[in-house]
């Protein structure tokens, strides 16, 4: 059975790229199947009211309760994870991105304003696993950016839908680390040249080199990714970098 996505968001027209490319084939191919759903198909009021003033007061609008509670009965099938990002959430990672992608599918609730009613997710809970996901440290108007990312970084963990195979297993961060340089023809461009070892054909050399800009560049740019690594994931030979 495909793996089934449902968007639930006021901007139906801002998911239209789920339909589109990497997504699109994989639609095509049965792999995956997409719903994009305008939550004001369940307001009852002529304005199609989804948001209110905040209770304490504070700045901003939050979203109702009820038409999220309407929609969600729709469209969600009992027992899918509910996936609701916010600025306030658990980080989603790569190991999250793979723990999703073996469920059968997910529910995305995309909010505006600021933010969505906390009762939604506190009920949504009682019919199924909820997770108030954080894609980064910065905050965005709305969850339908952080919605695309979250099911690129899904999907393409399905299999079947990277062609390659191999490169979805050799995953950057898919062993903690940075993947290191890429390179491709011509050998020397305009002054700067390929790093010879990957000319020699000396495939034990090359892994070597790999795995030794793998821990260069992560000690230089992601230090906290180095200090997380499990006991005895590091070799002497890596120490020595
Ligand atoms: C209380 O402070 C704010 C609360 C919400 C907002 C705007 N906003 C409304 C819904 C929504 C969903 C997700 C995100 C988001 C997710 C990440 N990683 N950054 N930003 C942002 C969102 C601004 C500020």
């Amino acid at each position: 059975p495909p793996f089934r996505v449902d968007v639930v968001t006021i901007f139906p027209e801002y998911l239209a790229p789920l339909r589109q490319s990497l997504l699109g084939k994989a639609a095509e191919r049965g792999l995956v199947s997409v719903g994009v759903h305008d939550l004001r198909q369940w307001t009852d009021d002529v304005h199609r009211t989804v948001d209110d003033a905040p209770y304490g007061g504070g700045p901003g609008m939050v979203m109702k309760p009820e038409p999220w509670a309407r929609a969600l009965e729709a469209v969600r099938p009992p027992g899918t994870r509910l996936v609701v990002p916010t600025p306030a959430g658990r980080p989603f990672t790569q190991a999250v991105a793979a723990e999703w992608a073996r469920e059968p599918g997910l529910v995305f609730a995309c909010g505006r304003y600021e933010g969505i009613d906390q009762r939604v997710a506190d009920w949504a809970a009682e019919a199924g696993p909820v997770s108030e996901v954080s894609i980064g440290d910065y905050v965005l108007a709305g969850g339908e950016s952080a919605v695309l990312v979250m099911v690129e970084a899904v999907t393409r963990l399905l299999p079947g839908v990277v062609g390659n195979r191999e490169s979805v297993e050799y995953d950057s961060h898919a062993d903690g680390l940075l993947e290191g340089p890429a390179y491709t023809r011509p050998a020397s461009w305009r002054g700067h040249d390929v790093p010879p070892v990957l000319l020699s054909g000396d495939h034990a050399a090359i892994a070597r080199w790999r795995r030794a800009e793998s821990l260069r560049r992560t000690a230089a740019r992601r230090p906290d990714l180095l200090a997380a690594l499990p006991e005895g994931a590091l070799t002497a030979a890596d120490r020595a970098v």
